[in-house]
């Protein structure tokens, strides 16, 4: 306590006006009576663009206590359940898009991100790998968010650097991945933050949900990935991998290179074998409406503990590490009540863990983030060209999990054996692997991301 000087004025508190004082207390000071109120916001400025904006009022107020209330319903307003001054680790890929993943970074992101108070340490990255390393080696305690300014590439390795961990459970359960669009292929950001304009991006990440994701290991000769969006081999990866000379193009290279080949009527002859867990269509909508009226807490969708199967008890491990492989890796004999199947006239194998590949491509429409499954949709490459277009056309309307050409099942593991063809296209994440055999099983709520329901994609096209 300051005891009055001989003048009788008390220094810990100052006149600053009409009505206005600073009054410093024990720990803090108190400002009382006029000041500003400055709110900082994100104005809209056309349908695809934010820009931080701030407003500044006068208040005059004797009661601290009143704008204290005021600004914290205002935030709970603003913010909901999202965390707010999340500490983010922002990567950066110069060479990312076709304009530049830094420039847009600086002028659409940044400012948003500072305007909310986020804390942020970015890092450009140097060379195709270092967010691997950059996630691997990472203090995860120090940060709430890795966020991706890139393509789909960057947050592919940013999931395999966390999963490398010793500590890879608790890293990819607490460490949310989210990616601000900059790249050409820009998936992720359009099923979690709906859009692929980076402004729009920034704001969904600064109000957004923590969601477990459902990851899938894939093992091909002694390597283990995880994969977070999709794993193809046919048409659709070698439209997507095969047209890297057209990357000027932007996301036309992708529809470029399919019609290219669809219009020699390529077939890629595989003997598969399916976990498949929900067969029929009927089936499978049933599912997905149940899991889009579920909102169950995100601790209640990882792991393995309410899925009622045979072989569940096995899944999550008790390890630190990434969750034992339930069904073995590609080297191993196949498990138990597997069965490789010929499919000599396959045109397209894609699985799924995400409802759009690119832009205007909601092609899994029962895909959810955590339901502990994947989507595999096969179609047959002998079809008739005429039916592969109006195909095309229904994945743009919404059509296409409904069409009667296309296989669609719920799944838990595959595994993939090419034949009678050298070489071709295996996409994982839009990476090309080898064009070798391969296996993979999916980890329920294994990952973690933001999304803005918390519990589904932003998809238009649902079942
Ligand atoms: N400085 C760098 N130099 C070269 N490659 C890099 C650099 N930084 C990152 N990369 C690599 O660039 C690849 C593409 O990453 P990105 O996430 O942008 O996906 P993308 O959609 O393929 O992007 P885009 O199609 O726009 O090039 C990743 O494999 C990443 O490791």
């Amino acid at each position: 306590m300051e005891s009055p000087d001989r003048t009788g004025l008390n220094h810990s508190s100052l006149s600053i006006g009409k009505n206005a004082s600073l009054t410093l207390a024990t720990d803090s000071l108190v400002v009382l009576g006029g000041f500003e109120l400055l709110i900082q916001y994100a104005a809209q400025k056309s349908k695809t663009k934010v820009r931080a904006a701030s407003l500044k009022y006068p208040v005059e107020s004797s009661l601290p206590d009143e704008v204290n209330k005021f600004i914290n319903k205002l935030l709970d307003r603003a913010y909901g359940q999202s965390q707010r001054k999340k500490r983010m680790k922002v990567l950066v890929n110069p060479h990312s898009g076709p304009g530049g993943a830094e420039k847009l970074y600086l002028r659409d992101v940044e400012p948003l991100l500072k305007a909310a108070r986020c804390n942020v340490d970015m890092a450009k990255t140097r060379y195709q790998g270092e967010a691997i390393e950059i996630a691997e080696n990472m203090d995860i305690e120090a940060f709430d968010v890795v966020a991706a300014c890139s393509g789909d590439g960057l947050p592919y390795e940013v999931f395999n650097g966390l999963g490398k961990r010793p500590d890879a459970k608790k890293a990819l359960s607490k460490i949310a991945v989210v990616n601000i669009p900059g790249g050409s292929g820009n998936a992720m950001s359009w099923n979690l933050n709906g859009t692929d304009s980076a402004s729009l991006a920034t704001l969904a990440i600064i109000k957004g949900i923590p969601t477990p994701l459902d990851l899938v290991s894939v093992t091909q000769g002694n390597t283990r990935t995880l994969s977070f969006l999709s794993q193809s081999l046919g048409i659709v990866a070698e439209s997507d991998l095969g047209t890297e000379n057209m990357r000027w193009m932007g996301g036309a290279r992708f529809t470029v290179g399919f019609l290219a080949r669809l219009a020699k009527k390529t077939v890629y002859p595989c003997d598969i074998a399916v976990k498949v867990v929900i067969e029929d269509k009927a089936s499978i909508k049933e599912h997905y409406r149940k899991e889009r009226a579920s909102h169950e807490p995100a601790s209640e969708r990882r792991g393995y503990k309410n899925l009622i199967d045979d072989d569940a008890s096995t899944s999550s491990g008790t390890g630190d590490g990434l969750p034992p492989l339930r069904y073995g890796t590609v080297n191993d004999k196949l498990p138990e009540g597997w069965e490789l199947v010929p499919y000599d006239k396959l045109g397209n194998f894609y699985c799924g863990n995400m409802a759009f590949m690119a832009a205007d491509t909601n092609l899994f429409q029962a895909a959810c983030p955590n339901d502990g499954y994947m989507d595999l949709v096969c179609i047959n490459g002998d079809i008739g060209r005429l039916k592969t277009l109006k195909m095309m056309l229904d994945i743009e309307n919404g059509g296409i999990f409904d069409d009667a050409l296309v296989s669609y099942r719920k799944i838990r593991g595959y595994r993939i054996i090419p034949k009678h063809q050298k070489d071709g296209y295996i996409s994982i994440d839009g990476e090309r692997i080898p064009f070798q055999p391969f296996q993979a099983e999916v980890h329920r709520g294994l990952g973690t991301v933001l999304s803005k329901s918390g519990h589904m994609y932003e998809a238009p096209w649902s079942v």
